[in-house]
C-alpha cells in the first residue's frame, strides 16, 4: 500500500487549499491513479487497522439494491447515518441505480446482473460498465455518488475493474472505496470463472480534510506491513448470493485504528 502513503503525502505536501461544501475545509489535487494487482495480495491498508466489517455488510446492503440504512444498522454498521432521514432513508443513491436504473417506460434496468452477464458472453467488450451517475435523479439523492463509474477489463484470463472517484475523502473514504472495490472485483472474477487482475483507482477531487491533517501525519510515520489475502469460502450461485460469512482476511497484520471526524 505504499502507493496510497505516496498519495497521502502528495496532498498533504502541494495539495491546493480549497474550500467544500461541508465548510470543513481541505488541502486537494485532480487526478490521481493509483494501481493495485489483486493477485500479489488483498489491498486493505496496513498503516491503520481497517474494519472489513463495515466494508462487506455496506458492499451487500448495494448489491441488495437497498437505500435505506436499517439492514447496515442491523449489522451494527453505522458510516451512512449521518445522510440518512428519519425514515432511514437514502434516496436512489448506488443499490437504487445499480440494480434498478429507471427507463423512459417505466420499467428499469439491472445493470449488475447485465454485467456478469456482458463479461461471461463478450469478454473482449469495451463496454462492461456500471454508472451510478443518474443525472435526473441527482436531486433526489442524500449524497450524489462519489464512486460513480466503474469499468471491467478481461485479458488472460484476468478480471480487472477501474473505478472513478469523483470525489475522494483520502483519509477516511478511500481506504474503505478501495478494499470495497477489490472486493467487488474478486466476487464478480469468482462468477465469471476468471482470476483476478488489477484494481485501478481514479479519482478527480482528491482531497484531505483540514482537520485530518495530525491523522495523516501519524499514519505517515508508519512502515507499510505486507498486503493480507482475501479468502472467499464457497462459490454461490449468484453474485446476489453472497454472505458476510463467506468472507475472510487472513494474514491481516496492521498498526492501531487512528480516529477522524467525518465531514458531513
Ligand atoms: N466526508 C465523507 N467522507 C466519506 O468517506 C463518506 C462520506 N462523507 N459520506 C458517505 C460515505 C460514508 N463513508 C464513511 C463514513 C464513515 C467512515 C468512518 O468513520 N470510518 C472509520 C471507522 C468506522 C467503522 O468501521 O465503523 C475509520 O476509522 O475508518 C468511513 C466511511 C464513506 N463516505
Ligand atoms: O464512498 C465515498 C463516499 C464519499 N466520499 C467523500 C468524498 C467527499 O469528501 C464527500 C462527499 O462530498 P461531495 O461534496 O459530494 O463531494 O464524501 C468518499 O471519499 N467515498
Amino acid at each position: 500500500m505504499k502507493q496510497y502513503l505516496d498519495m497521502l503525502r502528495l496532498v498533504r505536501d502541494s495539495g491546493v487549499r480549497k474550500d467544500d461544501r461541508t465548510g470543513t475545509g481541505t488541502l486537494s489535487i485532480f487526478g490521481h491513479q493509483m494501481r493495485f494487482d489483486l493477485s500479489q495480495g488483498f489491498p486493505l491498508l496496513t498503516t491503520k487497522k481497517l474494519h472489513l466489517r463495515s466494508i462487506i455488510y455496506e458492499l451487500l446492503w448495494f448489491l441488495k439494491g437497498d437505500t435505506n440504512v436499517k439492514y447496515l444498522r442491523d449489522h451494527g454498521v453505522t458510516i451512512w447515518d449521518e445522510w440518512a432521514n428519519d425514515k432511514g432513508e437514502l434516496g436512489p443513491i448506488y443499490g437504487k441505480q445499480w440494480r434498478s436504473w429507471p427507463t423512459p417506460d417505466g420499467s428499469s434496468i439491472d445493470q449488475i446482473s447485465r454485467t456478469v452477464d456482458l463479461i461471461r458472453r463478450n469478454p473482449d467488450s469495451r463496454r462492461i460498465i456500471v454508472n451510478a451517475w443518474n443525472v435526473a435523479e441527482l436531486d433526489q439523492m442524500s449524497l450524489t455518488p462519489c464512486h460513480a463509474l466503474f469499468q471491467f477489463w478481461v485479458a488472460n484470463g484476468r478480471l480487472s475493474c477501474q473505478l472513478y472517484q469523483r470525489s475522494a475523502d483520502i483519509f477516511l473514504g478511500v481506504p474503505f472505496n478501495i478494499a470495497s472495490y477489490a472486493l467487488l472485483t474478486h466476487m464478480f472474477a469468482e462468477q465469471c470463472d476468471l482470476q483476478v487482475g488489477d484494481f485501478v483507482w481514479t479519482g478527480g477531487d482528491t482531497h484531505l480534510y483540514l482537520n485530518h491533517l495530525d491523522q495523516a501525519d501519524e499514519q505517515l510515520k508508519r512502515s507499510p506491513h505486507a498486503s493480507p489475502k482475501l479468502l472467499i469460502k464457497r462459490k454461490p450461485p449468484s453474485i446476489f448470493e453472497y454472505e458476510y460469512e463467506d468472507f475472510e482476511v487472513v494474514n491481516y497484520q496492521s498498526h492501531p485504528a487512528i480516529k477522524a471526524p467525518i465531514a458531513v
